[in-house]
Parts: structure tokens; C-alpha cells; sequence
């Protein structure tokens, strides 16, 4: 199949470098706010990308469920593949795809396992049904069927029949400490704005980057 056709002028919104706060947290916090304002569909969602002790890299998606100047966090089995990559090398990488909004951010940085106490609190915080799933998924292993799934929620159902279900120390969160963050906006003829920032020395430094 040829999709050569299948070409898409951007609009000419523009990012200017006056516009940028220092802060490249404040842009993401910005820009954030606005793909939730024009309803883009998950708007949390995000690439993360690992990388295995031989090399080689993976993505998968995950969903962004805080962040703040200290960084991105995500929620997870710690005894996944995404995790057995991290406990290897904590350099990862997300990425927001708004492309609705002709827009990306990409983030490089190290992921670190949050406290149990932090996961705790958003786990107390998830729906009973996903602190159930929590428990069931042995993330990433191989399964012969899914009705062994539905048998484990089963007991696992009952054994947490009462009272509230424990925080799995199988699982948690992890934050991203980001050291760079690129924000692209598509301009028209492909000359795109791209804003990268980079943590040096104790303080962000901006660049713009060439399409
Ligand atoms: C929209 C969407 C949101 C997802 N959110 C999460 C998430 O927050 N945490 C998670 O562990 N997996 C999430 N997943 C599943 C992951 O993409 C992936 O299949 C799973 O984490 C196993 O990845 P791994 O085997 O590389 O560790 C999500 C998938 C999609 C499509």
C-alpha cells in the first residue's frame, strides 16, 4: 500500500521562544491542559520507551497519572518486561503523540521506583476492579488462556472479599526525572518549531532545534 499521498499541511500557530516558560514542567502543564480543553481522547496516554541489557529498545503505551517539577509518573507491575528493562537501564523515554494538535513532547530521562507510600496512596485511590487486576496479572508472562486469568480474579476476589484490597508489592509507580524535554509544533511548508530543553548545572537551558 502506497500512503506517499497522504500529506497533511500544518497551520501556522507557531511556538515562539517568548512564549516558552523557563520551566519546561510550566509548558508541559500548558500544553497539557489544552489537549484536555479540546477533548483529544486519553490525553495521558504516552509512548514509553526502554531499552533491554543487550541494547534494544521497546515501546509500549502507558498512562501519565501525575506529575509535577520532580517529574512524570506511571503506574505498573514492577515485575514486567518494561520493568526488568529499567532495573537494567533507567534511561527511558516518553513521548506524547497530540498530533491533532500538530504537537509532540519527548522526554529522556531516568525512571526511578516511587516509595510504597506514594503508590500506596494512589492505589487506595483506583477503582475496587483495578486493585483486583493489580493482583491477577503476572505482567509480561506468558498465559496457556485467558479463562486462568478469570480464575485468578475469581480467588482473588475472594480472598479480598473483606475489607480493602493491599497494595501488591509486586506493583507501583515509577517517575521520570526528566534531563531533556522537546516540544514540537508542525508549521506550514515543514518548517516545524522545535524548543528543546536540557537540565544543566542546576537549571534548564533552551535551545530551538532545526526541523
Ligand atoms: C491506552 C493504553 C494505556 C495503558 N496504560 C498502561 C499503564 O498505565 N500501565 C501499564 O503497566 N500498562 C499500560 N498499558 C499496557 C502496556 O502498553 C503494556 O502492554 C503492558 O504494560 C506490558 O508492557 P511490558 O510487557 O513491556 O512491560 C496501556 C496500554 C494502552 C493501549
Amino acid at each position: 500500500m502506497d500512503l506517499s499521498e497522504f500529506r497533511k499541511e500544518y497551520s501556522d500557530r507557531g511556538l515562539h521562544r517568548e512564549d516558552l516558560d523557563a520551566n519546561p514542567m510550566v509548558q508541559f502543564e500548558r500544553w497539557f491542559q489544552q489537549a484536555v480543553e479540546l477533548g483529544l481522547h486519553e490525553p495521558n496516554a504516552m509512548s514509553l520507551a526502554t531499552v533491554d541489557a543487550t541494547g534494544r529498545p521497546l515501546l509500549r503505551t502507558v498512562l501519565l497519572k501525575y506529575f509535577d517539577t520532580n517529574g512524570f509518573v506511571f503506574f505498573t507491575n514492577y515485575q514486567s518486561r518494561k520493568a526488568r528493562h529499567i532495573a537494567e537501564n533507567p534511561q527511558v523515554s516518553l513521548l506524547f503523540p497530540w498530533v491533532i494538535l500538530e504537537r509532540q513532547v519527548i522526554v529522556q530521562g531516568r525512571a526511578e521506583k516511587i516509595s510504597a507510600a506514594e503508590s500506596l496512596k494512589y492505589f487506595t485511590s483506583r477503582p475496587r476492579e483495578s486493585q483486583l487486576g493489580a493482583w491477577v496479572s503476572d505482567q509480561s508472562s506468558v498465559i496457556s488462556s485467558r479463562k486462568l486469568l478469570l480464575q485468578k480474579l475469581a480467588e482473588i476476589k475472594q480472598k479480598f472479599a473483606h475489607g480493602e484490597v493491599p497494595l501488591p508489592s509486586f506493583w507501583g509507580g515509577f517517575r521520570v526525572v526528566p534531563e531533556t524535554i522537546e516540544f514540537w509544533q508542525g508549521g506550514p511548508a515543514r518548517l516545524h518549531d522545535r524548543f528543546f530543553y536540557e537540565w544543566k548545572d542546576a537549571g534548564w537551558e533552551i535551545e530551538r532545534l532545526s526541523p
